[in-house]
């Protein structure tokens, strides 16, 4: 027989576990506790009228016990895994922290996220109202509703708010191995609740902590689990950092959000080895509820797309401020902290849908890059020259005119614009807006000193393409949350064309492109007999090579760049 859960609000700090509960085969359950539909037959709900009929079944769970630990999963791959986290956590009925925090910033970088509800919270902008314990049978029910049946990479923790939640999620890690476990130590709610009392200390500090490779604990979080060490410089921090390695993880990120008197926001990580100080602008808002969740989510949904751990840390700390900044003057709610807004892209995205924008990735293909000092020497013009790569192939076409008066290089520009209008090849300006503005070419190109994308963006609106240069993950992210079109990654090989050009190689393209869904254009040194070996590195948003020297640093330019395309074809063919 089943028997009814019982629900009761308690007020915030009475953590007693008020929810009763027990399995049998034919439980009633509240509906918002289960999903109610659900086309798979192994499906442990289905949907009876307002109640949820639970076929409880122990064949209803799929078997992935004795299967190895993944490999970090990169990104969608050809066998349709996406990178998938899972937080284990409490829900936050305002939804700016907890699980709502957890799956929007999951979704705002594109991976995966299930969730395990541990609590319930009745909570606004003021601050916590009411507490319900999820009993912890039901936290392992839900854990192994997941974990049996999905590809997990990450398992991401928030507030574990008894001891009997703890233990059934170690259970269930050691019973599902997952990718990485990253433990942030929820205890107190930035209004000053408390969310997991003093009790878990103990099996945090001596089983959980251990079981962690990232530990993300805030400047309070950090002292309670210290004993109660006072920390209020960066100097303290650091101690902190590796007191609490001492206890286990693997590593540790002290949040320094709230340290008093400091311009900027500092957080220190501790490997086992060095100690990092990473500050991030603190930005002025009121809006900060849900940072902590974010950016643990943040730095899972990172790790399960492969990144090694600080890597996956600077971006998700870059992603948060980014949000900040972006959402410091919303108005939700009338309490202090009101949440910020993780789904910033999603409203540059829709925004720009909105406009009649022809560019395609496909457009990346082979991409010529102007060079003015080569197309003399050849004793061409630029648009002869421009001319000659279109008809070879080139799909897109950028000015780079490194030398030149502006006026001629807007006369230039002026010509070029309608011959590759006719032959439906967009032309880009290389660094000049104000050239791309006069001759309302189809876009730039920036690099990472030029005029700041966001910048661009507004001055040359939203139909407009706009690529920037990305050297590394990290300013390939932020080109995404940007809003960039495409990225230009380089310089893979050696190059003469451009002074003292950092060579990253095929390994550091391939980063560059794990680390955001734009298209990326390769260049630095491609040329007919290293083309393929570009085209043919393991990333599916690897769109194309940029050239300039195999294209116009010779006497045909035209057949040159048929040849080229036939090469990158026969590198690959689908496209
Ligand atoms: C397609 C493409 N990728 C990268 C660059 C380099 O741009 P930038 O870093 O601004 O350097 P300069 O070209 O200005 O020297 C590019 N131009 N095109
Ligand atoms: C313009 C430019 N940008 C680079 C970067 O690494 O961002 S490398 C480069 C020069 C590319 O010329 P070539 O094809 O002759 O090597
Ligand atoms: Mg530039």
């Amino acid at each position: 027989m089943g028997e009814l859960v019982v629900i009761k609000t308690t007020r915030a700090g009475e953590l007693c576990n008020l929810v009763t509960f027990k399995r049998s085969t034919s439980d009633h359950m509240n509906s918002a506790m289960l999903s109610s539909s659900c086309p798979q037959s192994h499906c442990l709900a289905s949907k009876q009228g307002n109640a949820i009929h639970k076929l409880h079944s122990e064949r209803a769970y799929g078997s992935h016990s004795s299967r190895v630990p993944m490999a970090a999963s990169s990104s969608e791959g050809s066998n349709g895994r996406i990178p998938h986290v899972l937080t284990v956590a409490g829900s936050d009925s305002g939804a700016g922290a907890g699980i709502q925090a957890d799956l929007k910033a999951c979704a705002a970088l594109g991976v995966y996220c299930s969730t395990v509800i541990t609590a319930v919270t009745a909570q606004n902008t003021v601050g916590v109202q009411g507490v319900n314990i999820v009993p912890e049978e039901f936290v392992a029910e839900q854990l192994k509703s997941v974990l049996s049946d999905m590809q997990v990479g990450v398992v991401k923790t928030g507030m574990l708010p008894s001891i009997g939640a703890v233990k059934v999620l170690l259970q269930c890690i050691k019973e599902f191995p997952i990718q990485a476990l990253i433990v942030d130590p929820v205890m107190v709610s930035t209004s000053g609740d408390v969310l997991a009392g003093s009790s878990v200390l103990p099996i945090f500090r001596e089983e959980l902590l251990p079981m962690a490779d990232l530990v993300t604990p805030n400047i309070k979080e950090a002292s309670i689990l210290l004993g109660g060490m006072v920390l209020e410089t960066v100097a303290d921090m650091r101690r902190a950092a590796k007191s609490i390695y001492d206890m286990g993880p693997r590593n540790v990120l002290v949040k320094g959000g709230d340290l008093p008197d400091s311009l900027d926001a500092v957080d220190v990580f501790f490997d086992g080895e060095h100690l990092h100080e990473l500050s991030s602008r603190r930005i002025n808002t009121w809006n900060t509820h849900g940072t902590g969740c974010t950016l643990a989510s943040g730095i899972a949904a990172e790790l399960a797309k492969g990144l090694p751990m600080l890597s996956a840390i600077k971006i998700s700390k870059r992603f948060v401020e980014t949000a900040l900044d972006y959402g410091k003057d919303i108005f939700i709610g009338c309490g202090p902290q009101g949440p910020f807004d993780h789904l910033l892209k999603l409203k540059n995205t829709l925004r720009r849908l909105g406009a009649h924008r022809l560019f395609s990735p496909a457009d990346l293909f082979l991409y010529a890059v102007t060079d003015s000092g080569m197309n003399k020497k050849w004793g061409r013009s630029i648009n002869d020259a421009v001319r000659a790569a279109v008809e070879g192939g080139a799909t897109i076409v950028q000015l780079r005119e490194k030398n030149m008066e502006t006026r001629d290089f807007l006369e230039a520009a002026q010509e070029c614009v309608p011959l590759c209008r006719s032959y439906g090849v967009p032309l880009l300006i290389n660094d000049r807006v104000d050239i791309a503005l006069a001759c309302d070419a189809d876009g730039v190109h920036v690099g990472q000193s030029d005029m700041p994308l966001s910048v661009v963006r507004s001055l040359l609106g939203p139909e407009k393409i706009i690529g920037v240069s990305c050297k590394n993950p990290e300013q390939a992210y932020q080109a995404w949350i940007d809003g960039a079109d495409y990225i230009g990654c380089g310089g893979v090989f050696p190059t003469n064309t451009k002074a003292n050009n950092q060579t990253i190689g095929l390994d550091g393209l391939k980063a560059v492109c794990l680390a955001s869904k734009l298209p990326v254009v390769a260049i630095g040194g491609i040329n007919m007999s290293n083309a393929g070996s570009v085209m043919e590195i393991d990333a599916p948003n690897l769109a194309g090579v940029a050239v300039v020297s195999t294209l116009f640093d010779t006497e045909c330019v035209s057949s040159t760049t048929q040849k080229l395309h036939a090469a990158l074809k026969a590198a690959a063919p689908r496209t």
